[in-house]
């Protein structure tokens, strides 16, 4: 929508800058994270003139950035849509997508719906003049790339629009011509046809009518087949828009979802699976707010529409059992997070110190060399007694290490144990295991807490007070102390004995776990060092090297219920 002018040239620190607008330079590729690499280093003045008069200084070829003044672009969608308050679509929609699909998104709202899984109840515009105020605030202060309209109720509204949109231009404009909800409700009626089709369309980098609302764009034309569609696209297309996406979520018979794309030159027939839900409540909006998104971070159109669509299509998939109202079509869960927590058997409970009474690690050699599956020592050592299990498979392949944790989760959870992995981060995300267990050289306590969120258990093996001390700031949920005792175990590891472990616990306010060639003989040796917060015994050997390690778990349950666990 943009042409690149230099507005001046301006010298910072004896180096000579380019003055453009933001949008200017966007349109031009001459930010960082666009993809455009081969172009020189934007500078953006954190105070002074050159920023807050919102011109972006960009250096000449061949110089160097200022590094303590630099700020990185973060992509930016507005949306311009009306509010829906059962949260399925409009804003709302807008803003779970655009964060799902890892944009900013600010919002301009047009309309209130009163509007639930049933339909829309009520509703009420916002008046032109503060809609205009909303789009001024956010275009006049912020970097905007990509402008997504949805339910646009007036004349007036889109009329102020398309103004404000010639006075701050932005790198590309998405037009959901939102119409009628899938509920038949009106959103914006006819009157606005002629002004939407004459001064809206021919701004557009892409527009995504249903079949309905391509219908109505083109004076009632029937559109049931694909071919119809791919017709209906090129006479939009001749309408202005650089872009036609007409979506066929509506198609009838249809086995597909198929949306056809059209740029003027090529057809693209996108295709996925149909699924079979009642929570598609919000799709459409879903939909263009994910191209915007797309658009947003620098990606061309074709390759925006097919992420967006593989986008809605898997949320679709993920969110086909959410329970929510009572109407006919339901919300979808863009940020794919609910289902687990209405599944009853992947309810994660919080952290209890007290789980790490009697802490099972596997081992596969020793397995191996009882001839017992990793399912079956788990089973085992649950049956035992173990109230929480680490998997420590340094030798699996990963395939496998990843199905036999997944089985193993199955089994710990039905007995209420949490399941932890030993060092493998990846794993523990791709099976949801309840978290992980990682040593001094693996990956950092804080790296695997962004990583797996806020919830998960993260362990930490610590030998010092330092690294106690390292493993609170880095967010880590219990610290795993030893050797205790010599061990066989691991190799070249150091013994730190009972006065290295109760000096690592009097120094740490988190709960401690004791590791190390303990056992039967030594178990209550080690929980007499009385520390409040050593809360139990991590044991390999004297369980899973062992012929029956049921009945070994069992003995050292007794032998730790006699002692006095984290009792003074
Ligand atoms: N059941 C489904 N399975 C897979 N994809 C779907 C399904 N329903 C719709 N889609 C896809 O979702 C996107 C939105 O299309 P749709 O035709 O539902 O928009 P819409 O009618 O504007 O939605 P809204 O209800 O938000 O107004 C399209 O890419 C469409 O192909
Ligand atoms: C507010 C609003 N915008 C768009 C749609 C279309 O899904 C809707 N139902 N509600
Ligand atoms: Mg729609």
């Amino acid at each position: 929508m943009a042409s690149a002018t230099f507005l001046s040239t301006l010298s910072l620190a004896n180096k000579n800058y380019l003055l453009l607008t933001p949008t200017h330079a966007y349109a031009k590729g001459y930010t960082n994270n666009f993809r455009v690499s081969n172009l020189p280093s934007i500078v953006v003045r954190k105070e002074g003139s050159v920023r807050s008069q919102g011109f972006v200084a960009m250096q000449e070829k061949g110089g160097s950035t200022l590094s303590d003044d630099s700020r990185t672009k973060t992509p930016h969608v507005l949306t311009v849509a009306g509010s829906d308050s059962g949260a399925g679509a409009g804003i709302q929609a807008d803003l779970k997508a655009c964060a799902a699909r890892r944009v900013y998104c600010s919002t301009v709202i047009t309309a209130l719906t009163a509007q639930n899984t049933v339909g829309v109840q009520g509703v009420s515009n916002v008046p032109e003049d503060f809609v205009a105020q909303q789009l001024k605030s956010v275009l006049s202060d912020m970097q905007v790339d990509v402008v997504k309209t949805g339910m646009l109720p007036s004349v007036g509204i889109v009329k102020t629009l398309c103004k404000t949109l010639r006075e701050f231009p932005v790198h590309a404009l998405v037009v959901d011509p939102v119409m009628v909800s899938t509920s038949g409700d009106v959103l914006a009626g006819p009157s606005i046809l002629s002004t939407f089709l004459e001064e809206l369309l021919p701004m557009a980098d892409i527009i995504t009518p249903n079949l309905k609302e391509a219908s109505a764009l083109l004076n009632g034309m029937q559109l049931e087949t694909v071919d119809d569609m791919r017709s209906a696209a090129r006479l939009l297309h001749n309408m202005g828009p650089k872009n036609v996406l007409v979506k066929g979520g509506d198609l009838p018979d249809s086995s597909d979802a198929v949306d056809i794309l059209y740029n003027g030159h090529n057809f693209y027939e996108l295709h996925s699976p149909r699924i079979r839900t009642r929570n598609s409540h919000g799709t459409g909006c879903s939909l263009a707010s994910s191209i915007a998104a797309e658009v947003a971070k620098g990606y061309p159109m074709l390759s925006a529409v097919k992420v967006a669509k593989r986008f809605v299509e898997t949320a679709l998939d993920y969110s086909k059992e959410i329970d929510i109202g009572n109407g006919p079509q339901g919300p979808f869960d863009h940020l794919l997070r609910l289902k687990s927590h209405s599944q009853a058997c992947h309810r994660q409970q919080p952290f209890d110190p007290s789980d790490l009474f009697l802490y099972a690690v596997t081992d596969s050699r020793m397995n191996k060399r009882w001839g017992r599956s990793i399912i079956d020592a788990v089973k085992a050592a649950i049956d035992g007694g173990a109230t929480i299990i680490q998997l420590r498979e340094k030798d699996a392949e990963t395939k496998d290490f990843m199905e036999s944790a997944k089985a193993c989760l199955r089994i710990c959870h039905l007995h209420g144990v949490p399941l932890l992995i030993n060092d493998r981060v990846d794993v523990a995300i791709a099976c949801d295991a309840d978290g992980v267990h990682v040593g001094q050289s693996d990956m950092p306590a804080r790296v695997a807490r962004t990583l797996l969120g806020p919830e998960k258990i993260i362990g930490v093996s610590c030998k010092t007070p330092e690294q106690a001390e390292q493993a609170w700031v880095d967010g880590a949920d219990y610290i795993g102390c030893g050797g205790v005792y010599p061990t066989n175990t691991k190799e070249n590891n150091i013994t730190v004995g009972l006065n290295g472990l109760k000096t690592v616990c009097m120094a740490s306010k988190l709960p401690v776990v004791a590791i190390g060639g303990i056992g039967v003989s030594n178990a209550r040796a080690v929980m007499e060092i009385c520390a409040s917060n050593l809360k139990g015994v991590a044991v390999v050997s004297a369980l899973f090297d062992r012929e029956c390690v049921q009945t070994e778990t069992r003995k050292l349950h007794e032998v730790l219920l006699g002692s006095n666990i984290g009792s003074t």
